[in-house]
């Protein structure tokens, strides 16, 4: 997996790798992720219209109640999508609520495509100036992890990251992450292998101690077979942990799930902070009591 950005374009001009900016985040708000995830009954239940406006709407009111009380957001590209043009335009004006809020956005698009493809994807969601750029993405590996080389190396050189999926919440994904390459190596095993060699490359170059820019998807709900067959002591970047709340995971799961890896878990969480909405005031209120939840105990 190669992950060195071009060094000519280092040279002129160094961005501070969200790795560090993460960190640097979740040292102040906790490691809590907020999904916005609006699924059209969440419109209806808040009173919205379903069309891009009641996205829109419902989308700049999320980044209303997690600015300045988590570290993150993570908006669900699909909802938008759905909606097509007016909907990517409703993603847009969320997106760029984030920086003004300076909350940082990680896009939620699982894309995972062959390499010259997948530099497309890149050019979209992770180059200054585009519309739809976030701070980090979701990529799905599961066409060979060596695709997602061209956009990861466009994420590292534009101080973004990128969060490979290794093992899933959903109970279908243990058919393919759990089987094992002719060496035994469990296929999710490979991923968390390799986002973490990537990493240690990254950080043999930065500051000591930071946080690598690349992360991985694991979800808080996985059975104990496939933590069994993981190996997560080699973690030296963000591992988001969808799963709590709505799909039954709580803060107990964490250290069943990642053992000494938790201190790099960004457990997310969409349904259940979205479902207290749309009361401005209680949606605040459930986001940080959330967020408290899982912030460590000093
Ligand atoms: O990449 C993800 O965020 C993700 C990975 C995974 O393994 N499971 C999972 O549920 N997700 C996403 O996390 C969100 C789940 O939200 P809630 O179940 O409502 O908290 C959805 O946007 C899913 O697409």
């Amino acid at each position: 997996m190669t992950q060195t950005p071009d060094p000519s374009a280092e040279a002129v001009e160094r961005p501070i790798a969200y790795g560090a900016r993460l960190a640097r985040a979740v040292a102040e708000h906790g490691p809590l992720c907020v999904g916005i995830d609006p699924h059209p009954s969440l419109l209806t239940a808040w009173g919205l219209s379903l069309d891009a406006d009641g996205l829109e709407r419902c989308g700049r009111a999320m980044v209303e109640a997690a600015a300045g009380r988590v570290a993150l957001v993570k908006p669900q590209s699909a909802f938008f999508e759905a909606f097509g043009s007016a909907g990517i335009r409703a993603l847009e004006r969320v997106l760029a609520d984030c920086r003004q809020a300076g909350l940082l956005s990680l896009l939620d698009v699982k894309r995972g495509d062959i390499g010259s493809t997948m530099d497309a994807y890149a050019a979209a969601y992770l180059t200054d100036g585009s519309a739809l750029a976030a701070d980090a993405v979701t990529l799905s590996p599961y066409l060979g992890i060596g695709s997602l080389d061209g956009a990861i190396a466009t994420a590292l050189g534009s101080g973004r990251g990128v969060y490979v999926l290794a093992a899933t919440s959903n109970p279908e994904a243990a058919d393919v992450q759990r089987a094992r390459h002719l060496d035994g190596v469990a296929v999710a095993q490979a991923v968390v292998a390799a986002v973490s060699r990537a990493n240690a490359e990254e950080l043999a170059t930065g500051e000591p101690g930071a946080w690598g820019s690349l992360g991985l998807v694991i979800g808080a709900t996985i059975p104990a077979e496939t933590v069994a067959a993981l190996d997560l002591g080699v973690v030296s970047g963000p591992v988001l942990a969808p799963g709590i709340g709505a799909q039954g995971a709580g803060p107990d799961d964490l250290p069943r799930v990642f053992g000494a890896a938790a201190r790099f878990v960004l457990p997310s969480s969409s349904r259940a902070v979205m479902a207290t909405g749309p009361d401005p005031a209680t949606l605040a209120a459930a986001v940080e009591r959330t967020a408290a939840e899982y912030r460590p105990r000093t």
